[in-house]
């Protein structure tokens, strides 16, 4: 991150629905509206990279953090295994074969898993200025790590977001749409966002580091109705996303966040998961 911007910007992740590499601060939009931009800027590491480093398989990073790979990959494989676990516990408390969502993130095959290390600007005069606009995650579970507070959850059922505070010690995990997907709703995806520390604070530069597992690319997203739960679940209130893949669910939503992609409040919308409230932004 203390590489000059232009440096940076050589490897930027790009407008065509791909998230591994460097985004810029500004470069997604926050809201339906259009009005205020995001004032983070990020470095995403695919686990795909990261594992098989020399091999690029998906692309090349800026050198500091191609120094860093073997942290990195000792970072991801941790998380990795972590959220997998849960996951194992989460299929036995659903009724899932642990099989079956093992095999939809079989770590053999290419994934859009990654690492990702966030840096916002010091805001002490910014207590409204939304860092990263309301969104769910996209994959299954995030492990996230953070110091300083901002980040934000509106639970389900409820019209105000309420601060999550970084305890020491304590990883905070989400699930996300896929995981959301594959049980039918009875998971949710949680609504969240980031917004600049609370007083004091908001004079720090806030650092988070985050571990996406996501299903692989060519996965398709189902709701697991081996599991009389998740069937049940369907019978009452089905998913309709259509016949997608993780890998064109990613993309849908990355490239509809981006602001050189806006066209109008229809590419926010498009840009959207499991969960949306519009005057939630
Ligand atoms: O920085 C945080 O606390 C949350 C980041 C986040 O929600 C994300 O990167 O998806
Ligand atoms: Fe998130």
């Amino acid at each position: 991150m203390a590489l000059p911007l232009e440096e940076k910007m050589k490897y930027e992740q790009g407008d065509q629905g791909r998230s591994f590499g460097y985004k810029a601060a500004g470069a997604n939009n926050v809201d339906e509206y259009g009005l205020n931009l995001d004032t983070v800027e990020f470095i995403n590491v695919a686990r795909d990279d990261a594992l098989n480093r020399p091999k690029i398989i998906h692309r090349e990073y800026p050198p500091p953090t191609e120094e860093r790979m073997p942290a990195i990959k000792n970072f991801i494989q941790a998380s990795d295994a972590i959220n997998r676990s849960l996951m194992d516990i989460m299929s036995d408390r659903l009724g899932i074969p642990r099989e079956i969502l093992r095999a939809k993130h079989d770590p053999t095959k290419t994934t859009p898993s990654e690492s990702r290390v966030i840096r916002n600007p010091p805001r002490p005069m910014s207590p409204e200025e939304i860092a990263i606009g309301s969104h769910t995650d996209f994959g299954s579970l995030s492990l996230l790590h953070n110091i300083l507070g901002g980040l934000q959850v509106l639970v389900p059922g409820t019209q105000t977001w309420q601060y999550i505070k970084p305890l020491p010690g304590h990883a905070i995990c989400n699930i996300g749409d896929s995981l959301a997907i594959y049980s039918g709703g009875v998971l949710r995806s949680n609504l969240h966002r980031v917004v600049p520390p609370p007083g004091e604070q908001g004079k720090y530069e806030r650092w988070s580091l985050v571990y996406f597992l996501r299903p692989a690319f060519e996965s398709v997203m189902e709701p697991l109705v081996q599991s009389p739960l998740v069937a049940e679940a369907v019978k009452k209130k089905p998913v309709d996303i259509g016949n997608v893949t993780a890998g064109e669910w990613f993309s849908r939503r990355i490239k509809n966040q981006r602001v050189a992609n806006r066209t109008g409040p229809e590419t926010w919308r498009a840009s959207r998961g499991t969960e949306h409230i519009p005057t939630a932004a």
